[in-house]
């Protein structure tokens, strides 16, 4: 395990689960650094090798059940352990951390719960014949995440796949490769049997050879649309099937006659949560003109009471972001929207705590940009950063319109106490979620994915079970064959 001190992971054991132990990877080569981003301190990982030796088909639903349920049991048991590491490897706070690790342990729960009612249908077909329908697994799947949920990411994806009877092979982003491996020993621990969750760490390389390997059935994708892209275009060529999570610049309208505390409230949900780096984000704040002025006041005074600094501490809400270079691009964002016409009324800069241990950390105040236009940098393009764009408007038709004015299309949301308006906007906005008076919030219960180019496929809910299983139909013959010949 690695051991953790004043907040650094020391790795000392290696990060790669392969047949049910953690191994080192074959070759050492293309060791990468990995950045702790509260305090910029680094440890080397080594990338693993990849070889798929056998398909493991684990055939008995119940069993799955039961295992699942265990595995969602230890984690439930290690919360608070597993958080802190994520907090340590991810740089977001401990309280978002937690609500992670328990969205975790809720969705293989949920998919154990599943596992039991997987089944197929009956066809009658004339003349006493008929038919019925198997719901088989797929095969090896590969996961393939993100590095601003990594642990979550991890249970969206293996969940449903063991749940369906696959396989998975996961490969966490190089950036955080430390919690899904815990992942792995836990599902072990719980009874899943060797080599039917493995993680391998590395990256782009990595991952292409899973998109290419002949043995992987199916590829889930998190992360960005021109990583997606590639995803599926390698994955084509082996007829794999696909699903993709990637960005979003999601439209948040907020309507004059909102409960505006909650409106408020919500525009933060929709912005700052894991330092600004989630896809589902609503960055792009659409105001009603008439309320413009009470809005900005009041989600700029809670923005700037926004506790940001060390992420062990219970009272912090805002760590750090991923990295150097991230933080630079989201800081370069600010100053493209600046340069555009722009007004930061808050935020927008390099934060050094007090605390001398967090010095070389990658942390910025979250920032409000108004007198923002549709055609701006910072309102066309993913920030992934605490960055929220406000924008006016003036009737609901032109709101709509310009909020489905983008490539993207993962969520949006709308704040009303016109319970029509809410619903014909929800219907005419074109993205996978619309959140009604709240945003952001994922229970594991209902189906989570995008429109457009926010990719397809689904996590979450009932309907993931259809992305990874497959259909076979029987056709049963009681008669004798009638034949053309
Ligand atoms: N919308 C979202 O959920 C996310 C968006 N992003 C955006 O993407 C930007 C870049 O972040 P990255 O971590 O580099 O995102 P990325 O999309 O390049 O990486 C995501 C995952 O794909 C893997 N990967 C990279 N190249 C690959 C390839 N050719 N074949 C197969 N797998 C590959 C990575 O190792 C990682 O595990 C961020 O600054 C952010 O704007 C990043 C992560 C999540």
């Amino acid at each position: 395990m690695p051991g953790a001190a004043t907040g650094t992971v020391v790795v000392t054991d290696p990060l790669n689960f392969w047949g049910g132990k953690r191994v080192k990877p074959r070759e050492e080569k293309n060791a990468e650094p990995v950045f702790e981003p509260s305090t910029g301190k680094y440890s080397p990982i080594k990338p693993g090798s990849l070889v798929i030796q056998g398909v493991i088909i684990y055939s008995r639903s119940m069993e799955r059940a039961r295992v699942m349920l265990e595995a969602a049991r230890i984690i439930r048991e290690r919360r608070e352990k597993i958080a802190k590491l994520e907090v340590i490897n991810n740089g977001k706070s401990i309280t978002e951390a937690l609500v992670d690790v328990d969205i975790a342990w809720q969705c293989i729960e949920y998919y154990a719960g599943l596992a039991g009612t997987l089944a197929g249908q009956h066809v009658q077909l004339p003349g006493g014949a008929f038919a019925y329908t198997r719901r088989e697994a797929l095969g090896v799947c590969a996961g393939i995440g993100a590095w601003n949920y990594p642990f979550q990411i991890a249970a969206w994806k293996s969940a449903p796949a063991l749940a369906c009877g696959n396989a998975m092979v996961f490969k966490p982003s190089p950036m955080t490769p430390v919690t899904a491996v815990i992942l792995a020993e836990i599902y072990k621990e719980a009874g899943v049997p060797d080599g039917l969750f493995c993680v391998v760490q590395g990256g782009a390389e990595t991952g292409s050879l899973l998109c290419h390997h002949p043995m992987v059935a199916k590829v889930s994708f998190t992360g960005s649309v021109p990583t997606g892209k590639k995803v599926m275009e390698m994955s084509a060529k082996g007829v794999k099937q696909v699903t993709l999570e990637l960005g979003g610049k999601s439209p948040l309208l907020i309507f004059k006659d909102c409960e505006l505390e909650n409106a408020v409230k919500g525009a933060l949900m929709a912005n700052f949560l894991t330092q600004g780096q989630v896809c589902c984000n609503g960055t792009r704040v659409y105001v009603q003109r008439e309320i413009m002025p009470q809005f900005l006041e009041e989600v700029v005074k809670r923005t700037k009471a926004i506790p940001l600094g060390d992420p062990l501490l219970e009272d912090t809400r805002m760590g750090a972001l991923i990295s150097k270079p991230q933080l630079e691009k989201v800081l370069g964002y600010v100053s493209q929207a600046k340069k555009e016409g722009a007004r930061v009324l808050c935020g927008g800069e390099p934060y050094v705590p007090s605390d001398p241990k967090l010095k070389g950390g990658y942390f910025m105040s979250p920032c409000v940009l108004d007198n923002c236009r549709d055609d701006m940098t910072c309102v066309k393009e993913e920030i992934f950063g605490p960055v929220m764009s406000v924008l006016p408007f003036d009737t609901e038709e032109e709101a709509i319109k310009r909020a489905n004015n983008t490539t993207f299309g993962l969520a949006s949301g709308v704040f009303t106490r016109d319970i029509s308006r809410a619903h014909r906007v929800a219907e005419n906005l074109e993205a996978g979620t619309c959140f009604i008076n709240n945003y952001n919030i994922s229970p594991v219960e209902v189906p989570f994915g995008g429109y457009k180019n926010s990719g397809f496929g689904r996590e979450n809910g009932q309907v993931t079970i259809e992305y990874y299983s497959q259909l076979k139909t029987v056709v049963v013959e009681m008669g004798d064959v009638e034949s053309l010949f």
